[in-house]
């Protein structure tokens, strides 16, 4: 018969992607079958309610960690909160803190971060962005075009002196013509 023991130290730190991490839980739970038995269903209890209880973020509660000490990014729909990790980033801890406030994601992929990298964000896997709350991205509207300009005036005026200009060049010719004749 099954002998049922709870390890209450397990609590909340036993699982990150179904790796354990906390070395004395480990040895003293894999000690006995029972307790490894009992480890296996504290584990899937834990996964589960992991996997179905996420904790949902809203865009404005997110937004105010925008701090080199107090840093959380929104990436893929997921938020990180970064802040342990601000001085160890090789990117440095600017590029973190202007990915605040916004949807990361597309800076983050556009540095093309390894494996390793996507690995390392786990660690700081704090839960989910409620999507409804994220302001649209803002996208590029084309300027609207100066409206069509009815009031001709000046090319009018440039077409009638175009007209004008040769004309009173020709008078001024046959006036001094004239005049010249005379003497
Ligand atoms: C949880 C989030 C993040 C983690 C865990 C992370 C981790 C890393 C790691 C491990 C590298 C080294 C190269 C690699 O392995 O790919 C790196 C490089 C870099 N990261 Fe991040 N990063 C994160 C978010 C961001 C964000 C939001 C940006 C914004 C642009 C960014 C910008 C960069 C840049 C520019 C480099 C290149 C450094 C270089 O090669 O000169 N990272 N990051």
């Amino acid at each position: 018969m099954l002998k049922r023991k709870i390890y209450p130290e397990l609590e909340g730190k036993i699982l990150i992607n179904s790796k354990m991490i906390g070395n004395n839980a480990l040895g003293e739970v894999t000690n006995g079958v029972d307790g490894a038995i009992e480890l296996v269903s504290l584990l899937q209890v834990a996964a589960t309610d992991m996997a179905s209880d996420p904790k949902i973020h809203s865009f404005e509660e997110v937004s105010k960690h925008n701090q080199t000490k107090d840093c959380w990014l929104i990436i893929s729909g997921k938020v990180y909160d970064v802040t342990p990790f601000m001085d160890d980033h090789p990117g440095g801890d600017e590029v973190l803190l202007a990915g605040t406030g916004k949807d990361a994601t597309n800076d983050f992929e556009d540095v093309g971060h390894s494996d390793s990298a996507r690995d390392m964000m786990e660690k700081y896997y704090i839960g989910e962005i409620d999507t409804s709350t994220v302001p649209l991205k803002r996208t590029f509207v084309m300027p609207q075009q100066a409206p069509y300009n009815p009031d001709k005036t000046p090319e009018f005026l440039i077409k009638i002196l175009q007209f004008l200009v040769p004309l009173l060049i020709l008078g001024l010719a046959f006036a001094v013509r004239y005049f010249t004749k005379k003497d």
